[in-house]
């Protein structure tokens, strides 16, 4: 059986691959916290790898245990790193290797799903990933800002007086409380991230596809299309669209760096 690990800052999620008759597809996403996973637990879960494929943007700790974990198994280990090219992906990092793996899954997923579309992505984990993939395949870059529950601790940390709670849902109103003041804030100014991201893929014309993916890609995919007109829905007098659409499609993938880790797979 075919393992599948991505390896995030707060998370490791895993899925294996069923071979079907017609197309490979991907068992149900494991996810667990990082502090609850250590070289114990591998036998728990890859028992039956025959091949174990890793992406790792945290420390190496974790993938050099796995890889001899492997070895005494007779498990075939490969870790997969971010490449200047790979099918008709080109990075737009000046140098390739420091994009992380995770961010270059993604756009190689986004080129084998929505080939010669233009795509913009977000990656909402301990840090909010924006990349934006153009119809020629070359990517032109994004940006990095800490995730939802690092942009709250950051505040808690360096304040007295600022309290909030571990979790709160997603909203972006004025908040009448502490606790509301800091949460609809990290959403509210990650959401406003994605919008200028929106302003600036379209910059390279008509805006295709927006993926999101990660722990809070669907709390932010909500609020994307509760807060952002997403279709055609007011003319002013003048008879323009004073309202022009973000994007054809909007689309929550859980899963979606995965599919890039199984071009590493053949
Ligand atoms: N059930 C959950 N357990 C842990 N984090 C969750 C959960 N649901 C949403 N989250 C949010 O997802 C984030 C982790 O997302 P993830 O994509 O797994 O991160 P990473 O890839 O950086 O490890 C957390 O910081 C938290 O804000
Ligand atoms: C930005 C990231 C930390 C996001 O990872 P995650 O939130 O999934 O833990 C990861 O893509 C990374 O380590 N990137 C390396 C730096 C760069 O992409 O420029
Ligand atoms: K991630």
């Amino acid at each position: 059986m075919i393992f599948l690990i991505d390896i995030g800052n707060s998370r490791i999620k895993y899925v294996h691959r069923l071979e079907g008759s017609e197309s490979i597809k991907l068992s149900a996403i494991t996810q667990l916290s990082n502090i609850d996973f250590s070289v114990d637990d591998f036998a728990n879960h890859f028992s039956q790898a025959t091949k174990i494929i890793v992406a790792n943007v945290g420390s190496s700790t974790l993938t050099d245990a796995l890889k001899t974990w492997c070895k005494t198994q007779n498990v075939s280990f490969t870790q997969v790193f971010s490449e200047k090219q790979k099918n008709n992906v080109v990075s737009a990092y000046q140098d390739p290797s420091k994009l992380g793996i995770d961010r270059w899954l993604a756009l190689l997923a986004a080129a084998q799903h929505y080939p010669n579309k233009n795509v913009l992505i977000i990656d909402a984990g301990t840090a909010t990933t924006v990349d934006f993939l153009a119809k020629s395949g070359q990517h032109q870059g994004g940006w990095i800002l800490a995730g939802i529950d690092t942009l709250r601790a950051s505040l808690l940390n360096n304040s007295t007086l600022v309290t909030a709670d571990e979790q709160a849902n997603s909203a972006i109103s004025f908040g009448k409380n502490t606790n509301d003041n800091v949460h609809n804030a990290c959403w509210s100014a990650t959401l406003g991230m994605i919008q200028q991201g929106i302003g600036q893929a379209q910059e390279y014309g008509t805006l295709d596809v927006i993926i999101l993916t990660g722990g809070n890609g669907l709390a932010l995919t909500e609020l994307l299309l509760t807060e952002t007109h997403h279709c055609h829905e007011s003319i002013d007098e003048s008879g323009y669209d004073n309202d022009k659409a973000i994007a054809k499609e909007i689309h929550y993938i859980d899963n979606f760096i995965f599919y890039g880790l199984q071009a590493y797979c053949e």
